[in-house]
């Protein structure tokens, strides 16, 4: 028998009807694109999600057009209501969209009959933030269950679920009920059981947000790790951005029911451009420490020493990257590092540097200039020592 782990999954079945094996699909209402997309690949097309609510109507998503392509991890953020999980579902079909379609390998979802449901269900597999586990059932049972109501052989189950436990590193857990694990053990069997069918995607809800830091950085490290060995797309929503920023390779920013901003994360991170990305990114960027902030001074002393002190801001772009000597040299004076944060993210580095310059012969704007940094101002000037 094959390996589970190192079996290629099955081609995608795009365009073939539910029911009817590999004959041609019954004309489309909508045209499918010509290519066949990569098994993995999510399109949403002029996508809208309205509920009837007691109180009216509720446009959860709004004109949603993008493409999620195979392979990566591809993220969603944007506050609470901002419609990130409405979307999320509408990729399984647990939600229908009222306009527009989600395709899946080319494929309208929308346009499945029952039995090809099931189909692209198995091809999807979901991990929740509260496991949905079964308490009564071992983790083993927990992981087969699907496995037995698809009907699939005794002696390939026991291989799949075996694979899968030692995947996710639960090989001496079989027999424990979920109650006796702690949450990160229950997210891997959340994991190993949502991975049974050999999906193309993987849906992320919330799937570290009951966790805490240190479990959360090992279920992260275990995505990555089964992105990269089963090759399968990942769609996650999370209101961490430090989830974002540790695994996923492009981000997709919601506001109001509207995709406002998407692109890979060290662009989207290092170079906010919307609002509500500024805002949900606020907390990673730290103020000036208040006794920096109380010694500046809008204008120069009347008299004794001073120096200007300037902010850089670095966004990813072009390969510029804090250089001290650079930034010295560029200004005519040493500059003096008081502050600041550069992470690198994705091989971007991106962050600010706050310096103070005495005697400066080039002006803040000068650095920008000579593509030394990517933004730069004048936070104002401080008295220094001789
Ligand atoms: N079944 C429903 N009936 C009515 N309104 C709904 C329903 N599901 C979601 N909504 C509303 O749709 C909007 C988007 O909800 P959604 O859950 O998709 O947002 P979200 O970004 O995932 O929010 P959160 O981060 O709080 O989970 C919200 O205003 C929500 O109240």
């Amino acid at each position: 028998m094959t390996p589970f782990l190192n079996i290629e999954r099955p081609k995608p079945t795009a365009f073939v009807a539910a029911g009817q094996g590999h004959a041609p699909a019954a004309p489309a209402a909508s045209e499918p694109p010509d290519v066949l997309p990569a098994a993995g690949t999510v399109v949403f097309e002029g996508v809208g999600k309205t509920y009837q609510a007691a109180s009216g109507p509720v446009h959860a998503l709004r004109g949603i057009d993008l493409t999620v392509p195979a392979g990566g991890i591809f993220g969603i953020i944007g506050r609470s209501g901002a419609g990130k999980s409405s979307l999320l579902r509408t990729i399984n079909r647990l939600e229908r969209p009222s306009e527009g379609r989600v395709r899946v390998d080319g494929q309208d979802v929308g346009e499945l009959d029952e039995n090809g449901l099931v189909g692209l269900r198995r091809r999807i597999g979901m991990i929740f933030q509260h496991f949905n586990l079964l308490s009564a059932k071992t983790v083993w049972d927990n992981v087969a269950l699907p496995l037995v109501v698809a009907g699939v052989p005794k002696q390939e189950i026991r291989q799949r679920v075996g694979e899968l436990l030692d995947l996710v590193g639960l090989e001496g857990k079989h027999s424990v009920r979920p109650g006796r694990l702690s949450g990160g053990q229950k997210q891997r069997v959340g994991i190993a059981r949502a991975l049974v069918h050999r999906p193309e995607i993987l849906l992320c809800d919330e799937a570290t947000s009951a966790l805490d830091p240190e479990t959360t950085q090992s279920i992260l490290k275990l995505l990555r790790d089964i992105n990269r060995r089963l090759g399968l797309t990942i769609v996650l929503i999370t209101h961490e951005m430090s989830v974002i920023r540790e695994i996923c390779d492009q981000v997709l920013v919601l506001e109001g029911g509207r995709a406002v901003e998407i692109g890979p994360v060290w662009q989207v991170f290092g170079n906010p451009i919307h609002d509500a990305t500024r805002a949900l990114l606020q907390p990673l960027v730290h103020d000036l420490p208040d006794d920096l902030r109380g010694r500046l001074s809008v204008d120069p002393p009347a008299s004794g020493p001073h120096a200007q002190v300037i902010e850089l801001r670095y966004t990813g772009e072009a390969g510029i990257e804090p250089d001290l000597a650079r930034i010295g040299a560029a200004l005519g004076a040493p500059a003096r590092l008081l502050y600041g944060g550069i992470d690198r993210i994705q091989g971007h580095t991106h962050g600010r540097l706050v310096i103070a310059v005495a005697g400066a012969t080039a002006s803040a704007e000068d650095l920008v200039a000579r593509g030394i940094a990517h933004h730069s101002r004048v936070l104002g000037h401080v008295a220094i020592d001789d």
